[in-house]
C-alpha cells in the first residue's frame, strides 16, 4: 500500500515549479453534494478516503454518477468539499483561502475539463493558447519551464505552432490541450475523459505522450476514464461506486477496500487487524473457504482463512 503520509516542499518558492517531481495528495472523509435548482440535494460524494503517492499515476473508474468528476474537480481546487479535508502535500486546499487556491490552480496543479475545448482558447493559435496557460507565472519562472515551441515539437504539433485552434482536429486539439496543461511545470495534472472523442490513434497518441511527461516531470497523474485500454495503461486504478471508493487495482489485481458503510465487512477479529480502508482480496479456495489477502507482502502479515 502507499505510505499514508505524503511531503513536498512547503510554500510558494519561485524555484520548485521549474522542478520535475509530483505532489501526493490525501483525502479524508471527503463529502459533497450539490444544491439543485429545485432546491434538492444531490450527495456526489459520501466519505472518501483515498492516498495517492508523489509521483503516482491513477484512472478513477465507475459508472456514471458515481462521483468521478466531482473527486477531480475537489482535488484541483476548483470546488471546495462540503466535508472534509483534502491535502496536496503538506497544504490543506480544502481550508484555504481563495488567493492561494489561485496560485495552487495556476501553479502547481493542471486541470484538464473534459472535453478539450473547454481548455483552450479557439480563436488563439497553439503558442498563444501556451503563452495564456502561463500568464500566471512570474518572469523568472517563464525562464524555467520549457520553451513554447520545444513543447510543442514534444506533442507532434511543432508544425501548427501558428495554427488557430478551432482549425484543429480533435487529436491535435487534445494534444494541444495537455501541451497547455503541462506548460506551467505542474506537481500534479487532473485530466477528466482525456480521450473520450477520439480515434483510437489519436487516443493511443494522447495516452502515451500523458505517460511519458510524466515520465520526465515525475508529475502525479490523476485521470477519469471510461475507455479499459486506457485504465490498463495506469498502475493503479480506483473504482468509485456511489459518491465511495469501491474498489483499486493494483498491477492489474482488483481489490475491495474495506469500509465503515460496507464495501465489505469482515468477521469481527480480522476487522479489528485490518481497519477501515485496507484494501484486500478475497479469493475462493476450495468449496467452503474464503482467502483474505492484501495487496503488498509487508502488509500483509498472516493472511487469515475465513470459513463460508
Ligand atoms: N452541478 C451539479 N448539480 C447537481 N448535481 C450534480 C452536479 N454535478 C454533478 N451532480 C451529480 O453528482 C453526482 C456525481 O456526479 P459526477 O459528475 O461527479 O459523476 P461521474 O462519475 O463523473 O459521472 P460521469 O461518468 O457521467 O461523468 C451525480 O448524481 C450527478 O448527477
Amino acid at each position: 500500500m502507499v505510505a499514508a503520509e505524503t511531503v513536498v516542499e512547503r510554500g510558494f518558492d519561485i524555484g520548485e515549479l521549474g522542478r520535475p517531481g509530483g505532489i501526493g495528495i490525501r483525502c479524508q472523509g471527503l463529502v459533497h453534494l450539490y444544491r439543485t435548482f429545485e432546491g434538492h440535494d444531490v450527495v456526489a460524494l459520501q466519505g472518501v478516503d483515498l492516498t495517492i503517492a508523489p509521483g503516482e499515476r491513477v484512472a478513477f473508474l465507475g459508472p456514471s454518477g458515481s462521483g468521478k468528476s466531482t473527486l477531480l474537480t475537489l482535488l484541483g481546487g476548483i470546488q471546495k468539499p462540503s466535508a472534509g479535508r483534502i491535502f496536496l502535500g503538506d497544504e490543506e486546499i480544502s481550508r484555504m483561502g481563495e488567493r492561494y487556491l489561485a496560485r495552487i490552480r495556476s501553479r502547481r496543479v493542471s486541470t484538464m475539463l473534459q472535453g478539450s475545448t473547454r481548455n483552450l482558447l479557439p480563436y488563439a493559435t497553439a503558442r498563444q493558447n501556451i503563452a495564456f496557460a502561463r500568464l500566471a507565472l512570474a518572469g523568472s519562472e517563464r525562464r524555467e519551464v520549457e520553451p513554447a515551441a520545444a513543447l510543442l515539437d514534444r506533442v507532434g504539433l511543432g508544425g501548427q505552432a501558428d495554427q488557430v485552434v478551432s482549425t484543429m482536429s480533435g487529436g491535435q486539439r487534445q494534444r494541444l490541450a495537455l501541451a497547455c496543461a503541462v506548460s506551467t511545470g505542474p506537481q500534479l495534472l487532473l485530466a477528466d475523459e482525456p480521450t473520450s472523442q477520439l480515434s483510437h490513434e489519436d487516443r493511443d497518441h494522447v495516452i502515451e505522450l500523458l505517460h511519458e511527461l510524466g515520465d520526465d516531470l515525475g508529475t502525479t497523474i490523476v485521470v477519469v476514464t471510461h475507455q479499459p485500454e486506457v485504465a490498463a495503461t495506469f498502475p493503479r486504478t480506483v473504482t468509485m461506486k456511489g459518491g465511495r471508493v469501491g474498489s483499486e487495482g493494483r498491477d492489474g489485481a482488483e481489490y475491495v477496500v474495506i469500509g465503515a458503510e460496507g464495501v465489505v465487512h469482515l468477521p469481527s477479529h480480522l476487522a479489528d487487524q485490518w481497519p477501515q480502508g485496507t484494501l484486500v482480496r478475497i479469493e475462493p479456495e476450495d468449496y467452503d473457504r474464503l482467502v483474505v489477502s492484501r495487496p503488498s507482502e509487508s502488509d500483509a502479515g498472516q493472511d487469515p482463512e475465513v470459513e463460508q
